[in-house]
């Protein structure tokens, strides 16, 4: 095995290949990596998909989520939150929980381009995070960055 390893688990409920862009992401990132991938059903089965990657040796994990329109979806993805929450407690491992949820744009087209742009920047969180550890991110806090759409910038 390779000194770092990536987990990938996505869904097949999402409506944007997430996963693959994900893998593209970090393979640019951190070439010298391996990525093991995880697909499962929906949302709710994310929690013990990022366990057993963390389990059988990722170093990091992201998730990638897409949440429908329904009350109901939206109680789906608050279980799945405490659900990633909790491996990240338990394992002390990142868990990166990228989620698109589906009334967050108007059209079909807008929608993909969060759901590329939140996936492609939350790769490269989660590279600097396992590979560069806890202080890679500090030149950039307070910048107001955000992922899926444009950054809302610092305030002076
Ligand atoms: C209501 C519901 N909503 C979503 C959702 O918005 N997004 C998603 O990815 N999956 C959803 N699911 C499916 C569950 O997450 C899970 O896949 C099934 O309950 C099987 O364990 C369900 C059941």
């Amino acid at each position: 095995m390779k000194e770092r390893v990536y987990g990938v688990a996505d869904t097949t409920f999402s409506r944007v290949n997430m996963g693959e862009i994900a893998i593209n992401t970090i393979r640019r990132e951190d070439p010298e990596a391996d990525i093991v991938r995880y697909t499962v059903p929906g949302i709710k089965d994310l929690p013990v998909a990022a366990k057993r990657l963390i389990d059988s040796g990722c170093n990091g994990v992201i998730t990638l989520g897409w949440v429908g329109k329904t009350q109901l979806d939206k109680y789906s993805y608050l279980a799945t939150s405490i659900g990633l929450i909790t491996v990240q407690i338990m394992t002390s491992t990142h868990v990166i929980d990228v989620t698109v949820h589906e009334d967050e744009a108007e059209d079909e087209e807008s929608l993909k381009e969060i759901a590329i742009d939140r996936t492609r920047k939350h790769s490269v969180n989660l590279v600097r995070l396992v590979r560069d550890g806890k202080n890679a991110l500090t030149g950039m806090a307070g910048k107001g960055l955000r992922q899926g759409y444009r950054n809302a910038g610092q305030l002076d």
